[in-house]
This record gives C-alpha cells, structure tokens and sequence, in this order.
C-alpha cells in the first residue's frame, strides 16, 4: 500500500507560514513592548503569552469561538469567500497563535538585553527611533531572533490540539503529522504512528543540533568579527525617516522669574549659553538645579547620588523633568509652562558616556560616521577621516570596538560625539573607566579639543584635580541641589560651604564661634585663631587645607600653636602628618589636624624634639556656612 506523505507536507508547509506571521507579529509586538511603560503592560504582556501556557484545546475553543460561522469574524470571512474552519488556513491560524508567544517572548528578552546607552547615545546622535530599532536594536538582537524563529517552527510544527480542534483530521487537506500519529495509534496501525514518529524526531533533532552548532559559531565570530555586520547593510535599506519634531505636553509650571529671564535671552539673541533650570522628582530623589553655562567648561562635582548624570540626561533629552526650562543658545529645549520638548535627537547635544556606549557591531569608522548618515556619502567619509586624524585613530577605522584598548575606544567615543558638530558637549566622566597613564593621555588630549571647541561642555568627574585641570567653573552638587557654582579658584581656595569644603576634600574643619571683629574661636581645635576674611553672622566653621599648614621654630607668632604627632601616613612622595594641638595624643586617633608635607620635608622634620610648633596662616583660612 503506498505511504500517505501528505501529513510531512501539510505540516512543513503550515509551520513554514506560521512562523513568518510569528516572526514579523512577536518582533513587532516585542519592539513595541520593549518602550511602552504604560500601566496595561503586565496585562498586555499576558494576552502575548496567554497561548504559551493554555492547553491547546482551549487555544483552539477559544479560536473556533472567534472564527466559527456564528461570530462576527467568521461571518464576515463567510460573505467574503473566506472559510477558516477545516481548512489549511485553520491549521495556519492555529500553528501561528501557539508558535507566536514563543516569538515574542524570546525577542523582547533579547531586545531588553542591548544596553540603553548604545540606543540613548543614537538618539543623542540625531537618530529617530526607527533608525535606532533597525540599525542598533535589531541587529544586537538578532541572535534571540533567530533562536525565537527556530523555536516558533518547532512549536508549529508540533502543534495539535488547538490544530484538532480549529481544523480537524481531514487527510491530505488539515491532517499534520502530530493528528496523523494520533489517529494511526488510536486505529492500531503502530507502524504507520512510528513512521511519523521518527520523522518527527528527525525534524526536531535536526532543529536543536541546528540551534547548538548555530550558537557555537556564534560564539566563536565573537572572537573574530562582531555579529550582525552583514545584517546592518541590508537592514539599512528599510531605514524609514522621521521627519518631524515630536513636541510633547507637559503639565506643570516653571517659576515666571526665571522665564521672564529666559525670554529676555531669547529676545536678545543671547550669545553661546547654556540656560538651566529643572526639577526632577523621583520617589527617592528630588533634583532641583538652576545655573547657566557659557564657552567655559563647567565641571560638576558631586559625591555619587548627587544627581549629576541625572542633571546631563535632562539637558539631553534623555530624561524628562517634572518642571523647568532649558535654553541652549536661545533655542528653547525643554519648557513645562509651554509645553516644549524637543525630543533628543533634535537637541544637537553631544553626550560622552562613561562605558563610551561604542555600537558593538560597526566599525571604528561607522561608529564615528553614524550620526552623520544624512550627509552625502564623500562628505561623511571626509568628515570621519578628518576626527579620526584629530583623534590620532588612523589604522584603526576598520577594527571593532572590542579590537581596540580603552583609550582608543574613549577617542572614538569622543569622535563620534563631536563628528556631528555639537552646540553643547555633554561629558559623563569620561575619564573614569582607563587607568592612571591611559587616563593622563586622554586628559590631555580633551583639553586640547576642548580648547578649540566652541560649544558648551559640561563635565562630571569625581576627581578634584581633573575637574580642576579640564574645567574653568565648578558647580558643586549636593543631594540634588546646587550648593556652589562659582570659578574654579573661588571654589578651591574659598570654599563658602561646610558641604563644598568637603566635597573639595578640605581635611581640616572645625566648629567655630566669632571672638571679635578679626578673631574667632575653633571649638574642635581649642583655639583662637586671628582671620582677615570679614566675620559674617552665619559663620558656622573655619577650615584649612592640609597642604596649607606649615611648620615653623618661632612659637610666638600668631596663630602658632604647640603640637605633637599622633599617626602618620604615607605616599610615594608625600607624609601625611596627624597632630594633636597642646597636648600629647592619647592613641594615634586622637588629632586635631591633618598636615601634609613632601618626603624630603618630613626627613628633616621627623627627629626634631617636641613640641613641634604648626602655623594656620591667616590668609590661609577658611570661613564657612553650615
Ligand atoms: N530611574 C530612576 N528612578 C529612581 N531614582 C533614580 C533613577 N535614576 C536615578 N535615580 C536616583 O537619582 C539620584 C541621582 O542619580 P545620578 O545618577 O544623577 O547620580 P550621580 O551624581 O551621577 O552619581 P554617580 O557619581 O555615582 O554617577 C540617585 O540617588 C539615583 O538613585
């Protein structure tokens, strides 16, 4: 008796169309979820992944409910020629509802895995959301995807109660391979239920062993050559543009002092600046800044959690504020009373991310070139040899990012940011990811283009004396408020705050109270010390830097006092010297001052009897509010 192969090809055929409906359905279901933070999501989520953990006999009820002849949807098929029930078409329907979540659910995983710097820095690029999804996400994704379609097939091709129930055994028409098994075992023809059986198997098998070797070669390209290089080419055809400015509504108030100053800006066509004012609220955290910025490099300084990084994704439209304006250059950004959001890709911001955020699966020179993708091709191809020169990257624009070291990933970072020729550079401590030696090149190497930039540059660091090195102002942060925002010397030299006199790693702070007009007491250090800074009524401290401390031989002069040493510490090239005032120390935590010296100073010092004698130079004093 010949064999019936129908079964093999209905369910081929079926699988094959059921996975191309899931593969674009859960790809588009999956891209959508991954930025809708709406309150239905978990619901939403749910109906997607509702046939995964259904018996497939209510999976198929519920489908001949929608499709049979008495509901609406099967009624109008009807009058338009289409029958759905007991047809291959109601195999396909039935395959492609289990197979989807499969689909969907492996896709968004794999969505959510690409880091959203990679997709935030796009966006700071210029890049539309299309653009991002089809040149950045998809392609960092495709290994889910792929593994979602070979796991969407294997589902269809498997699939049988819903199948049953929807299309029935009709042989040669509706009957699969799973129906055919089932009614061959159930008549006791087992030989004709274990044909199938083993084809099944095959199949199957040859779907894992294709997933293993797949992702073996996988990771061995990782070695080699960034995955989805090819795919970046093709995908780049279907680029869609989005032309116009996503303007959306904001609800809340800013204060009219500050935007009738921000209107006068504007009015008067105000030169390079940079005009800030934002509240951002979190449950945990309320940032609350207003400062200006101009062509002078404003550092930002902050312990962590002060809301520095939160303060530059405002500026670049990464973040939203709850209130607030934002002015570059009299182009109004961000405004709540006006309902003013420019989204990011507008703003013409560069932004430096602290993993430098390089796109994985391009080039050196794509990466650079990427926001330049509306240039015609030689003038972005100039454009890019040009930064690569500046950036001393020749020989290197063909390699990935994973080819080459930190420092030269941080130029290219640096590159692509300013390729696009920015009117604000914002720099997230940029600097923080390299070693000491890279750390010092690349420094330098940012003054240098800093120094011919003509935009404004913001830029966050935890380092004093990179701050005061790279920036002109420094704007002190503290819980989310400014506490200072003054030039780099005033902020160093006279701190006017407990809080920035810490942050700026004053080491020697004393409660104080005012004797007279030149004098005042430091209760912590049990001494009266003579000031020439002017004595205000909310004095609350008095201060003096570590370096600022001197030895002296004459105990007479003002502001010395008799000391001895309870602890020290030391550096390569320095001493750290901790002294108690007047007495001798009880253990080595019982000091008053921390004094730094060079080593040559400390080994002349070290064998002199004591009481040794330190000096608080008047000039040298810090006063300070609480
Ligand atoms: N999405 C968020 N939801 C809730 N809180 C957030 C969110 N993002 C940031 N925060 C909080 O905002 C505060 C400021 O964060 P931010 O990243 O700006 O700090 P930072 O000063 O840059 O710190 P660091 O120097 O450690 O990077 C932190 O307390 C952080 O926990």
């Amino acid at each position: 008796m010949e064999f019936d192969l129908s079964p093999l090809w209905i369910s081929l055929k079926t699988a094959s169309v059921a996975t191309i409906f899931a593969f674009f359905a859960g790809i588009a279901a999956a891209g959508w979820m991954k930025e809708y933070k709406g309150k239905a999501r978990g619901v939403l989520d749910g109906i997607f992944t509702l046939p995964l953990v259904l018996p497939p006999t209510v999976v198929g009820f519920l489908l001949l409910l929608l499709f049979g002849i008495n509901s609406p949807v099967g009624n109008f098929l009807m009058q338009i020629g289409i029958t759905v029930i007991f047809s291959w078409l109601a195999t396909v329907i039935a395959s492609t509802v289990v197979a989807f979540p499969l689909m969907y659910k492996t896709v968004l995983s794999s969505f959510e895995q690409v880091d959203s710097d990679l997709s935030n820095c796009a966006r700071t690029l210029g890049t539309s959301e299309w653009k991002i999804f089809w040149l950045i996400v998809l392609p960092l994704a495709w290994p889910g995807v792929i593994a979602g379609t070979i796991l969407a097939f294997a589902r269809a091709l498997g699939e049988f109660g819903a199948t049953l129930m929807l299309a029935g055994s009709i042989p040669g028409r509706t009957q699969t391979m799973p129906i055919a098994i089932f009614f061959a075992a159930e008549a006791g023809n087992m030989r004709k239920a274990l044909i199938w059986v083993l084809v099944m198997v095959a199949i199957s098998l040859a779907v894992i062993v294709a997933i293993n070797y797949w992702d073996q070669s996988q990771r061995l390209s990782k070695n080699r050559e960034p995955k989805g290089v090819n795919l970046i080419k093709s995908l780049s055809n279907f680029v869609i543009f989005a032309q116009f400015a996503d303007i959306k509504l904001a609800d809340t108030q800013t204060s009219s002092r500050q935007r009738n100053r921000i209107l006068e800006h504007q009015v008067n066509g105000c030169s390079k600046e940079l005009i800030v004012n934002l509240e951002k609220n979190f449950q945990s955290f309320q940032l609350n800044v207003n400062f200006t910025a101009d062509k002078n490099t404003l550092g930002l300084l902050g312990a962590s959690g002060s809301g520095k990084s939160m303060t530059l994704r405002c500026i670049a439209g990464l973040e939203k504020p709850n209130q607030g304006c934002i002015v570059l250059n009299g182009r109004v950004l961000f405004d709540s009373q006006r309902k003013v959001n420019v989204p990011s890709r507008q703003r013409r911001i560069g932004f430096l991310f602290q993993n430098y955020a390089l796109f994985p699966h391009m080039t050196v020179a794509q990466n650079i070139g990427f926001g330049l993708q509306e240039l015609p091709k030689n003038e972005r191809r100039s454009r890019v040899q040009q930064y690569i020169n500046m950036m001393q990257l020749q020989s290197l624009e063909n390699r990935y990012p994973h080819q080459i070291s930190g420092g030269q990933q941080q130029r290219v970072a640096l590159a692509r940011a300013l390729v696009i020729e920015p009117e604000a550079l914002l720099l997230d401590e940029p600097l923080s990811a390299l070693d000491t030696y890279l750390r010092n090149q690349i420094e330098k190497l940012l003054r240098k283009v800093l120094s011919s930039y003509e935009g404004i540059t913001l830029f966050v660091t935890h380092k004093l004396e990179e701050a005061y090195r790279v920036s002109n102002n420094i704007l002190v942060l503290s819980q989310g408020e400014v506490v200072a925002n003054d030039s780099k010397e005033n902020i160093f030299e006279r701190p006017s705050n407990l809080v920035v006199a810490k942050i700026t790693e004053c080491k020697n702070i004393s409660r104080t109270q005012a004797v007279d007009s030149q004098q005042v007491k430091a209760l912590d250090w049990n001494c009266n010390l003579k000031v020439v800074e002017p004595i205000l009524n909310s004095l609350k401290y008095v201060g003096i830097r570590a370096h600022h401390l001197t030895f002296c031989d004459e105990p007479n002069q003002e502001n010395t006092f008799p000391c001895w040493v309870a602890d020290i510490s030391e550096t390569q090239h320095r001493v750290t010297v901790y002294l108690k005032l007047h007495y001798l120390p009880g253990d080595s935590e019982d000091y008053d001052l921390q004094v730094e010296v060079y080593k040559e100073k400390w080994t002349n010092l070290k064998d002199s009897p004591f009481p040794w004698y330190i000096h608080l130079d008047p000039l040298r004093l810090i006063l300070m509010e609480s």
